[in-house]
């Protein structure tokens, strides 16, 4: 449904240029909710906004179900636009208007006529659970209850991609979990691909079929939420599947280990791990299921001079093991990289 290739933007600056998208290439299957994540200056926003045609990149392709939106005439991009709803964190609802016409105004602008408008936006307030609200105006309602209507109103001129532009930032958690729940339900219903842009890994593990990690405005991770996760070590898994980093007793060090249940299962791993004799603790541990795999992780404090034969007969019993990396393990930027933590090239 979505394919950029090579897509790069570059915003020119006082202090030089400003590289925000440096060869992003991305695919999103239809009917799919696809995650983008990244530290704030990651680019995000401008690949969204590049989604949307708002910004024009500076090379690549943006092709959303197959129209290359890149390309397009300004007057062409407009109706291309009415494929893609929006949904942002603070909605901008009309406060003089009520649910019911903030839901029908992108339907006025689209020229849907009157009689047909009443009806579309009584079936889409049913489907967004405001049925009982049309005459309410959005100072009546609460956070949680405004994010549906401009969902609700996102949904108006039946796009084929719903475009979240960190959607739950505002929201408290239980909220967000509903919200969410909404998204997903409104994929299983309208087969909707779906783009949520956060900076939320728990948005992505209640909601994400596959992510992309992106820093410095390039791609560093992405596939299935299942190929990330059971990806041993890898940003995504870490961030995705946590387990603290405790301090050590002296001469002691971290093993990492990983494992998905359907490998193997979560006796067999703690039998190997008590295999290693008691020198070996388990000192944390936790299972979870992502898009349908459980995942365990257990962080290991073994003996400093035993890492290597602790990792070999752990890996020879089919789990994925490793030294735990020290720091912060969110931490992403490569201090070997010229550019800052923004993206913004140095001065
Ligand atoms: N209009 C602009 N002009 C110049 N530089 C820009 C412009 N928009 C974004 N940038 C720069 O491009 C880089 C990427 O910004 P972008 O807003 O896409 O990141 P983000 O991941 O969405 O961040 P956040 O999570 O904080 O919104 C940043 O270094 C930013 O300063």
């Amino acid at each position: 449904m979505i394919e950029l290739s090579d897509l790069r933007k570059v915003y020119p600056g006082p202090a030089g240029d400003v590289v925000a998208l440096d060869g992003i290439d991305l695919v999103v299957e239809r009917g799919a909710v696809h995650g983008v994540v990244g530290r704030s200056g990651a680019g995000k926003s401008t690949l969204i906004r590049c989604l949307t045609g708002l910004e024009r990149p500076t090379s690549g392709r943006v092709v959303v179900d197959g129209t290359d939106i890149s390309a397009l005439p300004e007057q062409r991009l407009r109706a291309a636009r009415r494929r893609m709803g929006m949904v942002f964190q603070h909605v901008n609802l009309l406060d003089s208007r009520t649910v019911a016409a903030n839901v029908a105004f992108p339907l006025e602008v689209a020229g849907t006529p009157r009689a047909e408008r009443s009806g579309r936006v009584r079936e889409l307030l049913e489907l967004v659970g405001l049925g009982d609200k049309a005459g309410a105006y959005p100072a009546q309602l609460s956070g949680g209850q405004r994010q549906r209507v401009g969902i609700a109103r996102a949904l108006a001129t039946e796009p084929a991609v719903l475009l979240c532009d960190e959607p739950t930032s505002a929201l408290d958690s239980a909220t967000t979990r509903q919200t969410l729940g909404l998204i997903r339900d409104l994929r299983d219903r309208l087969g909707i691909t779906v783009v949520i842009i956060t900076h939320e890994m728990a948005v992505v593990r209640e909601i994400c079929d596959s992510v992309t990690l992106l820093e410095h405005g390039r791609v560093v991770q992405d596939g299935s939420l299942a190929e990330v996760v059971t990806d041993h070590g890898s940003r995504l898994a870490r961030e995705l599947i946590p387990v603290p980093d405790l301090p050590l007793g002296p001469s002691r060090a971290l093993v990492e280990v990983t494992y998905a249940t359907d490998e193997v299962s979560t006796h067999d791993a703690l039998a190997a791990v008590a295999a290693l004799g008691r020198d070996v603790e388990v000192v944390a541990g936790t299972i979870e299921t992502l898009a349908g795999l459980r995942v365990g992780r257990l962080q290991l404090e073994v003996p400093a001079a035993h890492v290597d034969d602790v990792i070999a007969r752990l890996t020879a019993d089919r789990l994925h093991a490793a030294p735990t990396v020290a720091g912060d393990p969110t931490d992403r930027t490569d201090p070997a990289d010229p550019r800052g933590a923004t993206g913004e090239v140095a001065a």
